[in-house]
């Protein structure tokens, strides 16, 4: 076990990870904040949810000089909503030595954002264009940035978002440290990234699969046409706390979430067509868990830290193995469970075979549920409710009422007709979404350009003394029932 202590970190900051209920470093921590204290470029790998941010971001935060009121911290994001998120919890990690964050991103309003940008914060978290944009209308001093992070490094390092990175580097200080962090990192763009740094470590942190080992992983054949049916049978065998539904298309993603609304679930979609206004507020309805559904694009595949997400569905199979390990990793975060189970048409097998080769995992597969298992699902959510109750032990005033029905029924009856009251059962409106095509193998390395599979990373434990009690709790329930449910699986 390695305390925060022996690695050499000042005390507010040891301050703010005791009130975080960080106990001990997770090993990407152990194995990076020392190198980021000494000055040197990183490349750091490990598994989703195994805190790279406070990886980079300690070291980046003990190097802040307070009185300085300029930007010396700069970490560049591939979304707005992780944006925020990492600049939340460099917020948190540098609050009592009194650190500035801010986040800047694309959709909000420019006037704003140049106040803020005004009032001297230390660190900025942004997203690329946004970013580009106020370095080229001089609307922010990068002048003083002595660290630089990628976050999500080898997107930001990926063609969509390559040129713009170089730009930003190149508006940086020369002798800047830069670090680079993701859970994946392909061998071309490690390279890539390579020439931006000055001699970088690399660190991996080693394991046999590039996935966690807390989240299992499953997969259905099914037909495009029985995808949907599938999915609400699922839900509701599974009861997640909170799932997220991974989708191709911000098309498909809308289809996925108005479906799901008919069928009676707390469904709303988030997708890069959304005004920023409407992405929070879907995204903070999740967090707040008002919707127990996220349905999405990639847009929510990376980075993203929501405690509570049980389960995720890739809908449609995504594109690469890389996409496949971030869009899971959205659960089984900070050593928590989770379950991840990808819908398979027949034609895209050797896909998952291949996503199953590259991860060096193994999806199991789930059998098809029958809209049977889907009801007695339902039924054991109305189970635990009616068991909550019983325990709470506050029926005095029912007992005369229930004596007087007992004696014209019998109990089993009666017991019945309460569950079949209580349960939620499904309208079975039926959706139609809009056909698309498998992915292929081919055309999935072809769109990356990429040649070879490649290795990956990490194992960790992690230990946290968070009294957030009722979600676990629910969550074994639910684990419990899928087991049951899961039957023959091969
Ligand atoms: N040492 C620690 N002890 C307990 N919890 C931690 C520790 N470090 C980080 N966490 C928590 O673990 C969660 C995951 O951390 P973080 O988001 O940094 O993961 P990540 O490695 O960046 O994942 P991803 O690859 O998905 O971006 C966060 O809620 C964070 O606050
Ligand atoms: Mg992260």
């Amino acid at each position: 076990m390695t305390t925060f202590n022996s690695l050499g970190i000042s005390n507010p900051i040891l301050k703010s990870l005791e009130k975080m209920g960080f106990e001990e470093a997770t090993p990407i921590q152990e194995q990076t904040i020392p190198l980021g204290l000494q000055g040197k470029d990183v490349i750091g790998q490990a598994q989703t949810g195994t805190g790279k941010t406070a990886a980079f971001g300690i070291p980046m935060i003990e190097k802040i000089d307070k009185d300085l009121k300029k930007i010396q911290g700069l970490v560049v994001a591939p979304t707005r909503e992780l944006a925020i998120q990492v600049s939340e919890e460099l917020h948190r990690l540098g609050q009592f030595k009194g650190v500035r964050t801010l986040p800047v991103y694309g959709g909000q309003h420019m006037d704003r954002q140049i106040r803020a940008l005004k009032d001297g914060p230390h660190i900025v978290v942004a997203t690329p264009g946004r970013l580009l944009d106020h370095i080229r209308r001089r609307t922010i001093q990068i002048g003083n940035v002595h660290t630089a992070v990628l976050d999500e490094a080898d997107e930001m390092l990926n063609m969509g978002f390559i040129d713009d990175i170089r730009d930003i580097l190149k508006a940086i200080p020369q002798q800047r440290q830069t670090l680079l962090f993701s859970a994946t990192m392909p061998k071309e763009i490690r390279e890539i990234g390579t020439k931006l740094m000055k001699d970088p470590e690399e660190v991996k942190v080693k394991t046999k699969e590039m996935t966690v080992s807390n989240i299992d992983q499953y997969f259905v054949e099914v037909h495009e046409k029985q995808k949907f049916d599938t999915l609400t049978n699922l839900l509701d065998i599974h009861g997640p706390e909170l799932a997220i539904i991974f989708g191709r298309t911000k098309k498909r993603v809308d289809e996925i979430s108005e479906g799901l609304q008919a069928r009676g679930f707390s469904a709303e979609g988030i997708h890069g067509d959304l005004t920023q206004g409407k992405r929070m507020s879907v995204l903070n309805k999740f967090k707040g868990g008002r919707i127990e559904i996220l349905v999405a694009t990639d847009v929510a595949a990376r980075g993203l830290d929501i405690s509570g997400v049980t389960h995720v569905y890739n809908f449609d199979v995504p594109q690469d193995p890389e996409s496949y390990v971030h869009r899971i990793g959205r659960t089984g975060r900070a050593g928590k469970g989770g379950e991840a189970v990808s819908f398979i048409t027949p034609r895209e097998i050797p896909h998952l075979h291949l996503i199953e080769k590259v991860t060096k995992g193994k999806v199991k597969r789930l059998p098809v549920p029958s809209t049977d298992e889907a009801l007695r699902g339902q039924q054991e959510v109305t189970v635990e409710k009616l068991v909550e109750t019983i325990e709470k032990n506050d029926l005095k005033s029912y007992r005369e009422t229930a004596n007087e029905l007992l004696s014209k029924y019998d109990s089993v009856t009666i017991v019945s007709a309460a569950l079949k009251m209580m349960t939620k059962e499904r309208q079975n409106t039926p959706v139609r979404l809009t056909s698309i095509a498998p992915v292929s193998v081919k055309q999935a390395y072809k769109e990356k350009g990429k040649k070879k599979p490649y290795r990956g990373n990490d194992k960790r434990n992690f230990s946290r003394n968070n009294n957030k009690p009722s979600r676990n709790r629910k969550f074994q329930n639910k684990r419990g029932s899928f087991n049951k449910n899961r039957g023959n699986q091969s």
